[in-house]
């Protein structure tokens, strides 16, 4: 039996097929990996054929990333378990609406010196309360996992176009091995030791690109879009912070998966062209996703129904407004310009270190 280490990748989505490229290309370079790299794939038929054939022949997911050749390396399997046999490193990259299912399904199927990293972008909430995707994933297989979360939006990615990414390991030496399966020239990774601080602002962007996205529908300026984009960093800053009880570092906020990952989505993001979709059209969002986006799916307006459900609940919602209000135009048939109501709150008690003492006039 090989020593190599192995990684199989679990979903080929539009980021899934990106990650799958590149890091079908590191193994390449990297004497203890296995050069074979498995991609599960939720099977279904394009033109008549199944996705997997066409990947295995024409080295490229038509569907999901068209016009980008992966690697001969990767291999599409469509049976999840057979995927995962052998693996010690997997990489979990599907909607966070469908995890649990793909977990279950794998379960005992994963060799126990396996690990796992999130490229979800995602939370879900149960009566438990909140739970990460490394949370659900080291509850289902019993395997640590780490995040990797950024200012990543996949197409570009694929055209090698330069950007940053982050990825929470608690273990500085699992960090250095995941790094070297992303890291390139144009995808530079940056490792923290906050895991969950990493996904939460994976997950939680994605509700204010849904708000800057109904800006950009209702035709208002870059003024208030990046007023938006303020207010919206804020909320999911105090959220993060809330729901995790204060675990998580207020630096990992300034990474890549922090700041430059709300700039970016609500400038070029899926869930942000559909919110601007959802203002013109009047249309809900799952039937937007249907007709806009050929199989690919949004997370935001799910994560802004579940992270209102968590706030709701805790009668919190006067400390959210942002948030609460971009629930109700989803879901509740507020009208969209009612995202500004009672948005003047007062965020500088978040602030956990207090600042420098100002120098002296006389210095
Ligand atoms: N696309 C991006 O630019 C990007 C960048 C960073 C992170 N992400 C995150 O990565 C995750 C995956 O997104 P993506 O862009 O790779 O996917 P995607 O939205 O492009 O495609 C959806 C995927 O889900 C699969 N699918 C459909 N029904 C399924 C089911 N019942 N069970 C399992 N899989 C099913 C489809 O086959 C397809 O592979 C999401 O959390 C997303 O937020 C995406
Ligand atoms: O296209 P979106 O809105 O799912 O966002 C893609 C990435 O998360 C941006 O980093």
């Amino acid at each position: 039996m090989s020593s190599l280490k192995r990684v199989c990748v679990l979903g080929s989505g539009n980021w899934g097929s990106t990650a799958a490229r590149i890091i079908g290309n590191n193994v390449l370079r990297l004497p203890d990996f296995d050069d074979r790299v498995n991609v599960w794939v939720y099977e279904e038929l394009v033109n008549g054929r199944k996705l997997t054939e066409i990947i295995n022949t024409e080295h490229e997911n038509v569907k999901y990333l068209p016009g980008h050749k992966l690697p001969a390396n990767v291999t599409a399997v469509a049976d999840a378990r057979e995927a995962v046999r052998g693996a010690t490193h997997l990489v979990v990259v599907i909607p966070h609406q469908f995890v649990q299912d793909l977990l279950d399904s794998i379960r005992g199927s994963v060799g126990p010196g396996a690990r796992a990293i999130s490229l979800t972008k995602g939370i879900v909430i149960s009566t438990q309360g909140m739970t990460t995707m490394t949370q659900i994933i080291h509850r289902a297989l019993g395997i640590p996992a780490a995040s990797l979360s950024g200012a990543n939006i996949a197409g570009e990615i694929a055209e090698e176009k330069y950007c940053e990414t982050t990825i929470g390991c608690a273990d500085p030496v699992e960090a250095a091995v995941w790094s070297s399966l992303f890291n390139t020239p144009y995808f530079q990774v940056n490792c923290v030791s906050d895991v969950i601080g990493v996904e939460f602002c994976g997950a939680l962007k994605n509700v204010v690109a849904v708000g800057a996205g109904f800006i950009d529908g209702l035709g208002l300026g870059n003024n208030t879009k990046a007023a938006i984009i303020r207010i919206g960093f804020l909320e999911m800053r105090r959220l993060a912070l809330h729901m995790s009880d204060a675990q998580i570092q207020d630096a990992t906020f300034m990474e890549s998966c922090g700041m430059a990952d709300v700039i970016t989505t609500c400038y070029g993001g899926r869930n942000r062209l559909l919110a601007e979709a959802f203002v013109k059209t009047g249309k809900r969002m799952s039937q937007l996703e249907q007709e806009m986006l050929n199989g690919q799916k949004l997370q935001g307006y799910l994560t802004a129904g579940e992270a209102y459900s968590y706030i709701d609940s805790r009668a919190m919602t006067d400390n959210y407004p942002l948030f609460t209000n971009i629930y109700q135009i989803c879901y509740e048939g507020k009208h969209p310009r009612s995202i500004f109501d009672g948005l003047n709150v007062d965020f500088s008690r978040d602030t956990r270190t207090p600042p420098p003492p100002l120098p002296s006039s006389s210095a």
